[in-house]
């Protein structure tokens, strides 16, 4: 199959096209601070949204992948202008869909439903900025959990590896 042209909606967000290597750091009142590596991968298919998958790995003290951590899956829905609709599901039980917008390189984004199976983790909210900056794929990560008031749980910085994915597998 030819490879698809980008849908012109998708212009202001084809920036997170490719895939994206890099690492980060996270924590949060209940839990221990920890590194961890990331590969967040953004394809599309010629349709106006992105397919988008993340995975992570927590990282020791020499950098090395100890063990796998969250991994989290979706599309990324640009509408006409700078309007964003983002579905994500979780393998632990949770699925988000955020709102949000584009303006030039910094995508501002909060959960406007949160859905939980019976067995997940209490979750309310997520809050999450992605810029590019110097190139590089910068993201912070806030959210409401475990009966705390929203706050930092990640942030992490990645490097382009590869411009073009037909689509996030
Ligand atoms: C890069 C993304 C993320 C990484 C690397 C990460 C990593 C972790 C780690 C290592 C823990 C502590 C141990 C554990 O429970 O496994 C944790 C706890 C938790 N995370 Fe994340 N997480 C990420 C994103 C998220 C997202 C998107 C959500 C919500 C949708 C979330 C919700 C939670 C919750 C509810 C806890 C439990 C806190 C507690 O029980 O005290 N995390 N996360």
């Amino acid at each position: 199959m030819d490879v698809p042209e980008l849908h012109p909606d998708l212009e202001p967000i084809a920036f997170l096209l490719g895939r994206w290597e890099g690492a980060g750091v996270g924590g949060y009142p209940t839990i221990e601070s920890f590194n961890f590596g990331q590969e967040i991968v953004f394809g599309h298919n010629g349709k106006p949204f992105l397919t988008y998958t993340s995975r992570t790995w927590l990282l020791n003290d020499a950098g090395e992948r100890v063990r796998e951590l969250a991994t989290e899956t979706g599309y990324w829905r640009q509408l006409p202008g700078r309007q964003l609709e983002v579905c994500l599901t979780h393998p632990t039980g949770i699925v988000e869909i955020y709102v949000g917008e584009v303006v030039f390189h910094k995508i501002e984004l909060r959960t406007d439903v949160v859905a939980r199976t019976a067995t997940a983790k209490e979750y309310t909210a997520g809050h999450r900025l992605y810029g590019l900056v110097n190139g590089n794929l910068m993201w912070a990560y806030d959210m409401g959990a475990v009966g705390q008031p929203i706050q930092s749980h990640i942030s992490a910085e990645l490097k382009k590896v590869a411009d073009f994915v037909p689509d996030a597998g």
